[in-house]
């Protein structure tokens, strides 16, 4: 593959992003960052993530490396760029799997048979997304969670490092889960659950 990346966000998840995309092929790789300048693992900055629609051409791929959902699609709604859907080849996607655009899967996820991921989400580093799963746009699931058959997550939603989503459970739009929480019943849009079984500790914010 010769075409090049920017990648908007140099931060650690635009760094695991940079790294994936190499693994696919990519040869070149450009950052674009509001906070950093210079070079990031090598590679250039070029300058703030407004910079994006300068570097467009038929040769580049876009995608959004910044790990708060509603700063991605904040992004995301600004730009009218070609996304990329960024899979490290360790990850398992099924073939009967949809990934939307500007999603990246890291390193050793899993993503299960008639699942559909809907465009900027992420799953992390060794995520299970099991079958039948739908995930709405901007969501994420962090390292190591894993989401039981047809499980359900709203767009924005945040699924904790470490969690676990019961099968057939449905979680609202713009929740937290926290770090190692089992949801074992559907959660309300925008709560905050922690804990085993999970509870909810706040509202959060619905996006
Ligand atoms: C590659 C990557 O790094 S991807 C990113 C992976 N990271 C994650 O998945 C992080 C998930 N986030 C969490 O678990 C967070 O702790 C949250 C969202 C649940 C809460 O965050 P905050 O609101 O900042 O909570 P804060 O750290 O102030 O803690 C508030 C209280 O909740 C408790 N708490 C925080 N997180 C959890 C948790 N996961 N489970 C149980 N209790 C928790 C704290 O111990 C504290 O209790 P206390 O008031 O009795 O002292």
């Amino acid at each position: 593959m010769n075409k090049r990346l920017v990648i908007l966000g140099a931060g650690g998840h635009g760094r695991a992003v940079a790294d994936a995309a190499l693994k696919m092929g990519y040869r070149t790789i450009v950052f674009l960052d509001d906070r950093a300048a210079g070079r990031c693992i090598g590679f250039p900055i070029a300058g703030p993530l407004d910079r994006a629609e300068a570097l467009r051409d038929g040769e580049t791929d876009f995608v959004i490396a910044l790990g708060d959902n509603r700063l991605r699609r904040r992004v995301a709604m600004g730009h009218d760029l070609p996304w990329a859907r960024i899979v490290h080849p360790s990850a398992q996607i099924s073939p009967f799997a949809e990934l939307g655009a500007g999603t990246v899967v890291l390193a050793g996820a899993a993503v299960n048979v008639c699942a559909r991921v809907g465009r900027h989400c992420i799953v992390n580093t060794g995520a299970v997304v099991e079958h039948d799963n739908m995930l709405e746009d901007f969501a994420q699931v962090a390292p190591r969670a894993a989401l039981g058959g047809s499980v359900r997550v709203g767009a924005l939603a945040q699924i904790g490092i470490g969690a676990v989503v019961k099968n057939n459970v449905a979680v609202g739009m713009g929740c937290v889960i926290g770090a190692g929480a089992v949801v074992v019943k559907s959660t309300e849009p925008g709560g905050v659950y922690v804990g085993v079984p999970a509870w909810r500790r706040e509202k959060g914010a619905a996006g």
